[in-house]
């Protein structure tokens, strides 16, 4: 018997470090059994190859662990994600800009398709490929004088439509369309007046207590008809996205491997090395 028990303890216990990778760290809340997956690519969690094999493998690591829940953030100070790392665009051949934008792909799809409860704890700034998985996320709080945005017109690049979905999902039709031909970067305050973020708080801890505080609204319900019901909202998406699957890869490549992209990629990484030498 006392056997027996000592198995089912066994059974229920969840460890309280899981999985690190180079560019990630995965903890399990002992109490709420909910994974608190954290980006560390310093200085600024830009998205390389290595980084997004990372960040794959652990949203699925957590999957498989049967966590309750997901919250990702950022161990850097003032970044959430800078989107996809721009060293790796410029100047790449294109089976570099394919692998590239594969595992981007991958990263959305695991974590847009993810059945668990996903919630963003956004500690810093999201642009881009940042915010791409802030709203893959079903929840977000963010931390004030940040921005959060999809800003890839600015790059001259369009955001594919997967690319685009969390924005749909959460905004407005005529605002998103708005904010995606503009490429506009939503301050904290403007991001929860939209509804792309739904709390603005004042610390990382506060943003990890909200995230928690939102996956535990659903300790009462079943988690296979949770999972069920927010894979039905995102079916239509993901079997779009399915379809033109490589399609969108070779479009990708094509268009950033142009003279002129790669011109205005050059510019804009140009000016970011002159801004942080300031
Ligand atoms: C062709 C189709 C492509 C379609 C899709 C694209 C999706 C993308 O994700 S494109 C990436 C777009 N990202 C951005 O526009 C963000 C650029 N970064 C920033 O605006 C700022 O860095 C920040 C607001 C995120 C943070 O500002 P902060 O003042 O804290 O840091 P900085 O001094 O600006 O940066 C520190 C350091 O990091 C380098 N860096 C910043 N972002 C990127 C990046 N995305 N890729 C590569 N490197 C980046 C920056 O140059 C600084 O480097 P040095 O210290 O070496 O000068």
């Amino acid at each position: 018997m006392m056997h027996l028990n000592l198995l089912r303890l066994g059974a229920c216990r969840v460890p309280s470090r899981l999985m690190s990778t180079k560019s990630t760290s995965v903890e399990i809340n002992d109490k709420t059994g909910v994974a608190i997956l954290s980006m560390c690519r310093p200085p600024v969690n830009s998205q390389n190859v290595q980084f997004l094999r990372d960040l794959k493998s652990s949203i699925y690591e957590i999957e498989n662990n049967k966590s309750r829940g997901l919250i990702l953030t950022s161990a850097n100070s003032n970044v959430f994600s800078a989107g996809l790392d721009i060293l790796e665009m410029y100047n790449a051949d294109k089976e570099q800009l394919g692998t590239l934008w594969t595992e981007l792909q991958n990263v959305w799809i695991a974590l847009y398709g993810s059945g668990l409860p996903t919630a963003a704890a956004i500690n810093g700034h999201a642009p881009a490929g940042g915010c791409l998985l802030a709203t893959a996320c079903e929840y977000r709080a963010m931390l004030p004088n940040c921005v959060i945005g999809l800003n890839e017109t600015q790059l001259g690049i369009i955001a594919p439509k997967w690319l685009m979905s969390g924005y749909q999902n959460i905004l407005p039709q005529r605002l998103a369309e708005r904010a995606l031909t503009q490429g506009r970067l939503f301050t904290t305050e403007e991001a929860l007046k939209a509804g792309l973020i739904d709390e603005i708080v004042n610390s990382k801890e506060e943003a990890l207590e909200k995230c928690l505080n939102f996956i535990g609204t659903f300790a009462k319900v079943n988690p296979l008809a949770r999972s069920l019901t927010k894979l039905q909202f995102r079916a239509a998406n993901i079997k779009e996205f399915e379809k033109i699957r490589q399609k969108d890869v070779e479009d990708f490549v094509s268009l950033a491997s142009r003279p002129e992209v790669q011109k205005v990629m050059g510019d804009y990484l140009e000016n970011l090395k002159k801004k942080s030498k300031k």
